[in-house]
């Protein structure tokens, strides 16, 4: 191991050596006070000296060990192409993919094994960076009928392994080429387990995942970049990924050897109002017999009435329920008055909770993945679910006349909501199974039947 004081000789006589050393005795200096050293200067720190990241890492002898300097997060590896920086000041190095770009967002984790494709191109994931922890990401490229939005809504991913080379009949692109063509950076070579414990322990961090094309990393401004960004709390992303027009739905969901479908008979109209909505969420409501309007986002109570809907659905979407209710809330009351049922899914569900008077707030810990248990409170049954969300609504603020309907079986947070009286109902998680397991399609037809009900036409419903 050598001292800090080696080291400072080593670089003295390597600058009047070589005499293009642009970082010299002072530089390490600050190095052993604080860190600070630019990422760029330690290629040429180790060029110069012929000393090995080892020697760097490992504590000087005599020298002042600033904190965490076993890690020299600003040192990136032999080989690093990308990183991750993370606004408590940790680091991640690694191999870039995809797309060359920086990208500052919520870092979250998801535990999916299946259905990256439709992860990355939901809606609800704009403003996140999603860490996954299946380790075989890739393994059946892409395809144009997994995409659950037009374009990918998360702004980079980080994975463990390598992209995984394609070995399905339906892929038609692969993963690195998918996330080139539609400019997302992402980053392998990631502890994703310390990274997921790290989010579990200490809340969803915001980061900035960079894989510059020149290869040049400057990590204090990439740490001022993740700390100056406000965070999810409070933001609106719903009016960013909605329509910005109205539009017809009649596509049914994909089976094996037909693909999708076309609706037929519709026998309800349903308005879906889309605050970043999936497309196999339409494609589940066509399926059940409802031929849906879409309606962007911001359209108020008497936008929606206007098209006589024998129901409304509200759909997931990004961001925070608070931030978008300032115009929802509204728009979803003047249904509920108007006494029109509602079905609402994740967003759509914190929002019909706010519009009933209820409150929501950030969990502590995200729910995203495809097994999470949640028992349906009026039949005792156990669903296994897909979920992505990090805000929840919260039961002790429910008025009367609101029952909680399901509740998560991880932490017992709400999962769904129902207001017999004003037809309408919703659930925190996603039951379209795009990706996920299907057990919970039942309530696509359970909107039907409470459509129905309404109506007078089956009261037994
Ligand atoms: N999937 C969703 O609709 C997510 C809802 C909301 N953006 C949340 O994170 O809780």
């Amino acid at each position: 191991m050598r001292s800090v004081e080696d080291i400072l000789a080593l670089l003295g006589g390597a600058e009047a050596a070589a005499g293009q050393l642009k970082v010299g005795t002072e530089a390490v200096r600050k190095w052993r006070q604080s860190r600070s050293i630019p990422a760029k200067h330690w290629p040429v720190i180790l060029a110069a000296t012929g000393l090995s990241l080892a020697d760097l890492t490992s504590a000087p002898t005599g020298a002042t060990a600033p904190s965490q300097d076993t890690t020299m997060p600003n040192l990136p590896p032999d080989g690093a192409t990308a990183c991750l920086v993370l606004d408590d000041g940790s680091v991640f190095w690694g191999l870039g993919i995809g797309a060359h770009g920086t990208q500052v967002a919520e870092i979250c984790f998801n535990t999916a094994m299946t259905g990256y494709q439709e992860t990355l191109t939901d809606p609800s994931y704009a403003g996140q960076i999603i860490n996954f922890t299946f380790p075989h990401i890739g393994n059946v490229g892409t395809n144009v009928e997994d995409m659950e939005g037009a374009t990918p809504a998360a702004r980079g991913l980080i994975i463990k392994q390598d992209v995984t080379e394609p070995a399905n009949y339906r892929a038609t692109l692969h993963l690195q080429e998918f996330l080139k063509r539609h400019n997302i950076p992402g980053i392998s070579g990631v502890d994703t387990r310390a990274l997921t414990a790290r989010i579990r322990d200490g809340g969803a961090p915001n980061g900035v995942l960079s894989f510059p094309a020149d290869g040049r990393f400057d990590v204090d401004a990439l740490l001022a970049q993740a700390k100056a960004w406000p965070g999810l709390e409070g933001m609106d992303l719903a009016k960013e990924v909605t329509a910005r027009q109205s539009y017809q739905w009649d596509e049914t969901v994909w089976s094996w050897g037909k693909g999708f479908g076309k609706q037929t008979a519709p026998t309800h109209k349903v308005v879906a109002i889309d605050f970043g909505a999936k497309r196999n969420i339409l494609r589940c409501l066509a399926d059940a017999g409802c031929a849906v309007t879409v309606l962007p986002a911001t359209a108020t109570a008497e936008e929606i009435l206007r098209e006589k809907p024998d129901g409304v659905f509200l759909s997931n979407g990004p961001g925070d329920p608070a931030a978008t209710a300032v115009y929802a809330v509204p728009a979803i009351q003047g249904v509920l008055e108007a006494e029109v049922p509602i079905f609402g899914i994740c967003l759509g569900h914190q929002l019909l909770a706010r519009a009933l008077g209820a409150q929501t707030y950030k969990l502590e810990r995200g729910h995203r993945g495809a097994n999470q248990p949640v028992q349906d409170l009026t039949t005792g049954k156990v669903e296994i679910t897909s979920q992505n969300h990090g805000f929840a609504v919260d039961a002790k603020s429910l008025p009367a006349g609101v029952e909680v309907t399901h509740v998560s079986l991880f932490d017992g947070s709400n999962e769904g909501i129902a207001a017999p009286a004003k037809h309408a109902f919703s659930v925190q998680y996603h039951p379209e199974a795009s990706p996920g397991p299907s057990d919970s399609h039942y309530l696509f037809h359970r909107f039907v039947g409470m459509m129905d009900k309404a109506q007078g036409k089956n009261p037994a419903a």
